[in-house]
């Protein structure tokens, strides 16, 4: 494998009625003043031909084999093509078009831990769409998860962490109910969470020391038990374990006040305790900029922060920057 290749990276397809396909082209015919590291889409190449054409982009679609991703990209985007035709219309949502989004993720983890590109970057899926197909995983995340220990019959558990250069958070329970928290955060999977994070700040983000910071789950961190029983509980003696083995923890922090400028200058990673009260302050601080990258995984993964955003897919305003912040961090972290 040539060097060159080793550094490209793999763009999963995503759902084709959303912003995925506009996003991929825009990132291409913004490659050169944004430095991109070269990247070949998973998708059927018809299909992203009909989208640059309906907003008459030029952008030469070319098919390539895998070693080839860093010498076409510079004159035309390369696309690894599927074993599926695409064919839909932006906005429209469709269960139908769920075999070409799970070929396309089956497709880059695969080549990836074939060791034939570097990471994995993933476009937006709508989850609920994949779901009446049948898609039996949360989200990219847990699926991601599920396909790596397929491969090697480790059991992986996957992290999802928002980052940006402001913030960076995690949240401990993901795509599940509210009413389901409480339930879910166990002071095992908090402690497991943590040193995962702690883990890969230090290996793939080069952080010597991480410091995490841990979100407590009711008003005031609980208020000593007045206003709920789980940050004494549970949360608290989880942080204990992680500073025994080491890592710099403070918490439980009441949330509300754990993300104002001041409180984000003493920690390089907050632990949430569940999906908003992670995504909310750095979607909010970042929304442009954040990248989604899943930790704990034998390979490397980054997402936008954003979703599928069907009410604008198709008017070409889809703004390419946190995909853009996604190819980047992949090249970044892969090189790890
Ligand atoms: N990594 C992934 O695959 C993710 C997938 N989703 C999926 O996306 C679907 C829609 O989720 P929503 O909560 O509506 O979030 P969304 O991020 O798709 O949209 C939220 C709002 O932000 C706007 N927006 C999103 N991306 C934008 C961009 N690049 N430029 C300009 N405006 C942008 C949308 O127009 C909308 O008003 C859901 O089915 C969800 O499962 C959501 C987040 C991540
Ligand atoms: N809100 C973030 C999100 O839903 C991302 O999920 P995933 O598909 O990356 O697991």
């Amino acid at each position: 494998m040539s060097g060159l290749n080793q550094r490209s990276l793999l763009l999963t397809q995503g759902d084709p009625a959303g912003i995925g396909p506009e996003l991929s082209l825009r990132a291409w015919l913004q490659r050169k003043e944004h430095s991109l590291p070269p990247f070949a889409v998973l998708s059927d190449p018809k299909f992203l031909e009909r989208v640059a054409q309906g907003y008459g982009w030029k952008v030469p679609v070319k098919v390539v084999a895998i070693e080839e991703i860093g010498t076409v990209f510079p004159d035309a985007l390369p696309v690894i093509p599927l074993g599926v035709t695409v064919s839909a219309q932006p906005g429209q949502p469709n269960a139908a078009h769920a075999p070409s989004v799970i070929e396309s993720i089956e497709t880059a983890v695969r080549l990836v831990r074939a060791g034939a590109a570097s990471a994995v970057v993933t476009n937006p899926i709508a989850k609920h769409v994949l779901y009446e197909a049948g898609f039996r995983h949360p989200g990219h995340t847990e699926f991601l998860a599920a396909l790596a220990s397929e491969a090697d019959g480790h059991a992986y558990h996957p992290v999802m962490m928002l980052w940006s250069e402001q913030l960076a958070v995690v949240p401990v329970t993901v795509h599940i109910p509210l009413s389901k928290v409480p339930a879910a955060l166990t002071e095992e999977l908090i402690v497991l969470t943590g040193r995962i994070v702690a883990r890969e700040m230090r290996e793939r983000f080069g952080i010597a020391n991480p410091r995490l910071a841990v979100a407590g789950l009711n008003p005031h961190a609980g208020e000593n038990g007045a206003m709920g029983t789980e940050d004494g509980a549970v949360i608290a003696p989880a942080i204990e374990t992680l500073r025994r083995e080491g890592i710099a923890v403070a918490g439980p922090l009441p949330a509300d006040t754990m993300f104002h400028a001041r409180a984000r200058s003493l920690y390089d990673a907050a632990l949430a305790m569940y999906h908003d009260q992670a995504l909310i302050p750095i979607k909010t601080l970042a929304f442009d900029e954040a990248v989604n990258v899943t930790l704990g995984l034998p390979f490397v993964r980054t997402s936008p922060d954003h979703g599928t955003a069907f009410d604008i897919a198709g008017k070409g305003i889809a703004r390419p920057d946190s995909l853009m912040a996604a190819l980047k961090l992949a090249a970044r972290l892969g090189r790890s």
